[in-house]
């Protein structure tokens, strides 16, 4: 049977019309039929990327409006607008202009409260897009690259938030800035050179704000979107990564094409969103630079804290036992700073190379368009379930003058635990996440071989006791049972020396693969189904 598609729009209307106008000095509609083809998966997952992607939009969108009222000078002025308790003090004309656009511009307030809360969320949904990404293991062949590009964007994103935040020039982003410009200086040998350099003289100087600004809102957000681009170019290149399911191969994909029904839901998703961030901006205030004020030096007060996504770097900071430094000679070696760099470095960099490593200790180079369920990947799980423990301890310890009030606790004690915490915490996650996996697996492997337990029990004519097993769905059945024989790598002998080479990487394989519990094949689910359990029809 064939079917001759109808299109909604009449040939002699306007839209059409447009649209031939278009074709026949573009050439567009090839693209657009290609493009629109695409198929994309669906899962709740996936749509972590897409509300990154929205809140940058709201970033764009709001920054832009904010650049027409900032003024990014520190150039000293006398605050003369409509906020009273600040009238006739002496500040920065960046700062003067942030309190106009709260309360002297239309829609100023609620800009900024946009800007900031968008930004707030963009990075929480690139972090938990990118945890999805890992615990999946969709990082694997082809897409070892979109996940460096990713990582990229991540550190991009830090950054913009950092130096957006430090624009304003009030009595936090100031505080903020020294603990930069503190860093900067324990750089050995080029530290204060770079530190002078950056600011314009000595700390505050007179030059950071401007300096700030170019890259906020110029060279950071082109790469931005340059990277973005890079990024969702991958995407339809390799094709989205898929759930495994009925009918779902590593060669196909099974899901909805980009026109109409997922750019439909994508459009949608993106006003929810849009509509939430103006939500929030609206009712939750953020930033109140006026009850800070204009930054000093001298009253830095408890209970500061950096936007979330910087916690983990003053984390590390106060995780270092005070006054840690090395004399050599002239100069003086700072391990309280060092160290936290390196710590942070070692987070960063195991990140950057966890999927090479990985394919090296498993010896696997196949592509992977099908997803892993987190649990059947016990390691890897392990692994990222540690990495998040070490990340939330930093992350803990920039808050932890405010769990000392709160909890009513002795400031050191809670320094104490979290450094305790820090290293032996990361094993002891990792132990008890892999142990988790495990068990879930063999649970899963009991009930595809025997369906769900249903509670009933009943007695057979001669005496035995049986539980009732209810059936699995064709889905269920297929989630369950999924698996792969791929074997650790094994040492060889290498026929030129005959020496046996390759020990420590399988030692590396088989404790990635150490106690993995197979799914059950389809012989073996086939073999228990005629095994006298009784099922539910
Ligand atoms: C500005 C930040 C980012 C934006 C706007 C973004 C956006 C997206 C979108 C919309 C998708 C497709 C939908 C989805 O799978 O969620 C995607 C896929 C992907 N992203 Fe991102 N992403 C960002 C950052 C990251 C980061 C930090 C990583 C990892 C470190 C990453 C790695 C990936 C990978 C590997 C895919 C392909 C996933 C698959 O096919 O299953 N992305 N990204
Ligand atoms: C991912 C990108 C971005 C992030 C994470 C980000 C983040 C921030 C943050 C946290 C602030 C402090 C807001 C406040 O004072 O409460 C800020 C300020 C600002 N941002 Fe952005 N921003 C981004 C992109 C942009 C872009 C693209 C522009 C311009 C087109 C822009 C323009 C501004 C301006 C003018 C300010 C200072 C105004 C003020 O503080 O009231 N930003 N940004």
């Amino acid at each position: 049977m064939t079917t001759t598609y109808k299109s909604p729009v009449a040939e002699d209307s306007a839209i059409a019309k447009a649209s031939v106008w278009i074709d026949e000095r573009t050439s567009i509609s090839g693209a657009v039929k290609e493009f629109g083809r695409k198929i994309f998966p669906d899962h709740w997952s996936f749509m972590l990327g897409e509300v990154a992607l929205y809140s940058f939009i709201a970033i764009l969108l709001s920054g832009t409006f904010l650049t027409f009222f900032f003024d990014p000078t520190m150039t000293h002025t006398t605050y003369n607008g409509q906020y009273v308790p600040l009238k006739g003090i002496g500040m920065s004309g960046a700062m003067a202009s942030t309190l106009d656009i709260s309360f002297d511009i239309r829609g100023g307030l609620l800009m900024r409260q946009v800007h900031h809360w968008a930004a707030l969320l963009f990075v929480a949904s690139i972090m938990l897009h990118m945890a999805r990404v890992f615990f999946t293991g969709a990082f694997r062949k082809p897409r070892e690259l979109n996940w460096i590009i990713g990582l990229v964007l991540w550190i991009i994103a830090m950054l913009e938030g950092f130096s957006g935040y430090s624009l304003p020039d009030d009595l936090l982003s100031g505080n903020g800035l020294r603990i930069v410009d503190g860093m900067i200086l324990a750089i050995p040998l080029v530290g204060t050179w770079i530190s002078f350099l950056m600011f314009g003289g000595e700390f505050p100087g007179t030059d950071i704000v401007g300096r700030l600004y170019s890259l906020h809102i110029m060279i950071l957000p082109a790469l931005l979107i340059v990277f973005l681009a890079m990024h969702l170019l991958l995407m339809v290149v390799h094709k989205h990564t898929q759930w495994p399911g009925p009918g779902k191969t590593e060669n196909n994909v099974v899901g909805n094409p980009v026109l109409p029904v997922f750019a439909g839901k994508a459009v949608g998703f993106m006003f929810i969103i849009m509509g939430l961030i103006f939500t929030i901006a609206s009712f939750f205030q953020i930033n109140p630079v006026w009850n800070y004020g204009p930054f000093d030096p001298s009253p830095v007060s408890a209970g500061t804290q950096p936007d979330w996504y910087i916690g983990f770097g003053d984390g590390a900071l106060r995780l270092i036992p005070p006054g840690w430094e090395v004399p050599l000679g002239n100069f003086t070696l700072s391990l309280a700073i060092l160290v936290p760099f390196a710590l942070m470095g070692v987070f960063v960099i195991g990140l950057f190379v966890y999927p090479f490593l990985e394919s090296w200790i498993t010896g696997d180079k196949r592509e992977h368009h099908l997803l892993d369920r987190p649990r059947n990947a016990p390691f890897r799980t392990a692994l990222g379930a540690a990495w998040i423990s070490f990340y939330a301890t930093m992350w803990a310890a920039a808050s932890s003058d405010l769990i000392a009030t709160h909890f009513q606790l002795a400031m050191e004690h809670v320094i104490h635990f979290l450094q305790f915490w820090l290293i032996p915490g990361t094993f002891i996650v990792f132990f008890v996440v892999h142990r988790a996996c495990i068990a879930l697996q063999k649970q899963d492997r009991a009930v595809a071989l025997h369906g769900h337990e249903s509670g009933r029990v009943i007695r057979l004519p001669h005496g035995e006791f049986q539980e009732i097993h209810v059936p699995l769905t064709e889905t269920e059945q297929f989630e369950l049972s999924n698996y792969d024989t791929f074997a650790p790598v094994k040492p060889y002998i290498d026929p030129e020396t005959g020496k046996t080479k390759g020990k420590l990487r399988s030692r590396l394989s088989r404790w990635f693969f150490a106690d993995r519990v197979e799914g059950a094949t389809p012989a073996e689910v086939e073999a228990a189904k005629h095994h006298g359990h009784g099922e539910l029809h």
